[in-house]
């Protein structure tokens, strides 16, 4: 059965003040190539001409199998990388330029929060490495402690937390700065399935009151097509893009779009999508 498809872009939610990045931008992608060396030290291709456009305020999924290139890609567009051919682009400027202003956020599936530090001061991470003073973020810091839902817990250690509150802790510190971009790679990968849902209908909120542009990686059919406006299914040998496939679900998106047959109709198509790749 088809899938269902949207031509547009879902817009993003109404926003909340003190939250939403001041500034949307969108990111692009344009030809990207990155060459590594193999184990044996003969080169290969990680990407291949990978092109993509992420309009400002879009969800947008990877999916693809091991190795296909999706953490690299999101490397470069983070500036942490620089692709060998092609160019990756925030707002229309280098993704470092982006990242020195402090409109990139990063949120990985190793929350890698610092043991000694609070909450709060795990939140204001960023801050310090972009030497901006925490005084004036003070009342941004509690807002989103009480965004990512950790109300009374500002004062806690990580290690009285649980793995859930952890990553509601990182998803706080890579909204911190006010990015206008978001980059998530695998983060609820180590939750289990109950907490992961709960996880996605607060990132489905949080996406929304925010208005930044997302780029989320996953290896889990159902997370990607329950956040994303579009579903980017990539190819391994070299990494490419296979296939891109609307979601078009009205938001917001609740508990009962995971029991609607369109829904599995989707998830089933980008399955199949996923699995053509597999063994392309
Ligand atoms: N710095 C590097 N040097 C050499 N090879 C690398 C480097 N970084 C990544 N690779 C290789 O590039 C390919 C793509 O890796 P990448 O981590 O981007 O894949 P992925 O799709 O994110 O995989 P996974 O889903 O397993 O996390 C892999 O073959 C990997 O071994």
């Amino acid at each position: 059965m088809a899938a269902p498809r949207a031509p547009d872009v879902a817009p993003p939610g109404p926003g909340a003040p003190g939250i939403r990045a001041p500034g949307l931008r969108a990111l692009s992608f344009r030809a990207v190539g990155r060459l590594f060396r193999g184990p044996d030290g003969a080169p290969f291709r990680a990407l291949d001409d990978v092109t993509l456009d992420c309009p400002a305020g879009s969800f947008t999924a990877l999916i693809g199998p091991s190795g296909c290139g999706k953490s690299t890609l999101l490397r470069i567009a983070t500036g942490l990388d620089a692709p060998d051919e092609g160019e990756a682009t925030i707002g229309g400027a280098p993704p470092r330029a982006a990242a020195r202003r402090g409109e990139i956020g990063v949120a990985f599936q190793d929350p890698a929060l610092l043991p000694w530090r609070s909450v709060a001061e795990n939140i204001a991470l960023p801050l310090d490495a972009l030497g901006r003073p925490r005084g004036p973020a003070k009342r941004r810091i509690a807002d989103l402690i009480r965004l990512v839902g950790l109300d009374g817990f500002a004062e806690a250690r990580p290690a009285q937390l649980s793995g859930g509150m952890r990553q509601r802790v990182a998803l706080a510190r890579a909204l911190v700065t006010e990015p206008q971009v978001l980059f998530l790679d695998e983060p609820f990968g180590a939750l289990d399935q109950i907490l992961r849902r709960q996880m996605n209908l607060e990132l489905q909120r949080i996406w929304r009151e925010t208005g930044a542009t997302t780029l989320l990686v996953t290896h889990a059919v159902d997370e990607a097509a329950f956040l994303a406006d579009r579903v980017v299914v990539m190819a391994a040998g070299p990494g490419r893009i296979a296939s891109v496939v609307a979601a078009p679900f009205p938001r917001p998106r609740g508990a009962a779009l995971l029991r609607d047959p369109a829904f599995h109709a989707l998830c089933d198509e980008i399955g199949e999508r996923l699995f053509g790749a597999r063994a392309a």
